[in-house]
């Protein structure tokens, strides 16, 4: 029987089981997992025992919940534990091949004040929607994967691979310690492992699904700008004393224009020429400057024309300053001075950028630019994480498997294409285990990822969940499979 034959009474499966697979996001949204608050970081735990309970439930075998010890500088508390990586497998036939899935539990923050419609960490369905924080980045995905396995366990049908998960709490944090444990478990808890999918980012519009083959790296820092001994009255000090927070907008302001250009010397020659070959990959891509803009929710687009919005978002680094700890937030108008600020900035990373000298160009540069200030005031510059980018072939087994599940659950050819955002271990799991990656995106381009109101079309959660099963099975068959 072909594939796409043996896998409808799995869909028909899948279509009985929304109730359950809705209640389970809602489960996981419910757990504000944010890795990146100390103050929140029981509920990071919390959400790995939500999983393992889940796994132990849907007769996942050898769960572990591997410590990974206390959460490296810089940090404020120093005994702060790092989550937990959840391992599990479901299977260990060696006349099957075996998936190695991998997604993260942890989630960006996120505040009503911020400008949600509703409770962020309370799963609403609405017109076909389901919004919360981390409906589809990424523990919509990561329910997917659960779903799956359900579907299958209740359909009586057998799983066509063996499953090894491996879920992360650090992801949105720079994945910290995971690299470590990859490398530690390549020849142990992974040992045979064929392949790696990972469904934790989107499509690039909101009509055409896509298989993904790029990943920018992403290199995080903070500048710390400290003087007085307290924060001070403006009335009393202010034009009298030199203010840590004029420093840090000094500084700031001269890393990237308003075009987007990075100004730190050496960062843009070290970026991969641009070839023929590439430049025509581009045409072929269903996405115009209008999706970008409903993306956004607004008219702010730098570029017009699809190519250099795509190359921008894709093959060039790009630079965006997040935000300054200690400063004043709030609303009224508060007239301190604060006595110390950390600024956040990122840049993303491609090919063929080196991380390490991508950090002494950005030490350099920014100490240069505060010594010009003459400033009494202590400054330091440094790096919080960092993860590699990552480019690989479109066109090995994996995703042919990807692009048939595609096919047979949309009706349509993806559209190959890269992302703009970072998956820091994809590139760690290729090398140590010396397996493919195929990116499998489950979401949207405009279910805003990180940002408010985040959704996943109950569409897409409920027709993702076939994708991925769907993509075990032709995997499962073989590159002729139908
Ligand atoms: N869905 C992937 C994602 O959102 N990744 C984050 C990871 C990150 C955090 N800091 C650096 N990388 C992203 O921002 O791209
Ligand atoms: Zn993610
Ligand atoms: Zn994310």
């Amino acid at each position: 029987m072909s594939v796409s034959e043996s896998v409808k009474p799995l869909f028909a499966q899948i279509d009985k089981l929304k109730p359950e697979y809705v209640n389970r996001l809602a489960q996981a949204v419910a757990i504000p997992s944010v890795s990146s608050d100390e103050s929140l970081r029981p509920q990071v735990f919390a959400m790995a025992d939500f999983l393992k309970k889940q796994l132990e439930s849907l007769g996942a075998e050898d769960i572990q919940l591997r410590d990974l010890g206390t959460q490296p500088p810089p940090v404020s508390d120093p005994k702060l534990q790092l989550p937990p990586i959840v391992l599990a497998r479901f299977g260990k036939n060696p006349a099957k091949k075996t998936v190695l899935v991998y997604g993260h539990y942890d989630v960006q923050p996120a505040l009503l004040e911020d400008g949600w419609n509703s409770d962020p960490f309370k799963l609403v369905e609405k017109d076909g929607k389901l919004y919360g924080r981390g409906s589809t980045d990424d523990k919509g995905p990561v329910m997917g994967w659960l779903n799956a396995v359900e579907a299958h366990n209740k359909a009586g049908i057998e799983l066509p691979v063996n499953l090894v998960c491996c879920f992360e709490g650090m992801e949105e944090s720079g994945s910290l310690g995971l690299d470590e444990l990859v490398a530690q478990e390549a020849d142990k808890y992974f040992k045979g492992v064929d392949t790696v999918c990972i469904s934790d980012n989107y499509w690039l519009g909101t009509k055409k699904p896509v298989l993904t083959y790029g990943l920018r790296g992403c290199s995080y820092y903070q500048i710390t700008v400290s003087g007085p001994g307290a924060d001070l009255h403006s009335g009393i000090f202010g034009g009298v004393i030199h203010e840590p927070m004029t420093d840090l907008f000094n500084v700031m302001s001269k890393l990237v224009d308003t075009q987007g250009n990075i100004q730190i010397p050496g960062v843009n020659e070290m970026v991969a020429p641009l070839t023929e070959k590439e430049e025509k990959l581009y045409e072929k891509i269903d996405f115009d400057v209008d999706e970008l803009n409903l993306a956004s929710g607004s008219n702010t687009a730098i570029y017009q024309d699809k190519k250099n919005i795509l190359m921008h978002r894709w093959r060039y680094p790009s630079l965006s300053l997040h935000g300054i700890e200690g400063a004043f937030s709030g609303g009224g108008a508060k007239t301190v001075i604060p006595a110390k600020v950390v600024g956040k900035f990122s840049i993303r990373t491609v090919p063929d950028m080196d991380p390490r000298k991508l950090d002494e160009y950005v030490f350099k540069f920014c100490k240069e630019k505060f010594a010009e200030l003459k400033s009494p005031n202590s400054f330091n510059v440094e790096l919080i994480h960092d993860g590699n980018y990552w480019v690989s072939d479109p066109f090995n087994e994996a995703f042919t498997a990807a692009r048939k599940a595609t096919q047979l659950v949309w009706n349509v050819d993806p559209d190959l294409t890269r992302e703009g955002g970072s998956i820091p271990i994809t590139l760690t799991f290729e090398e140590q285990l010396k397996t493919d990656v195929l990116l499998l995106p489950m979401g949207k381009g405009d279910d805003g990822a990180h940002s408010i109101n985040e959704k996943i079309d109950v569409a897409n959660y409920l027709e993702g969940v076939k994708t991925l099963s769907a993509y075990l099975h032709y995997y499962a068959a073989g590159k002729d499979s139908e």
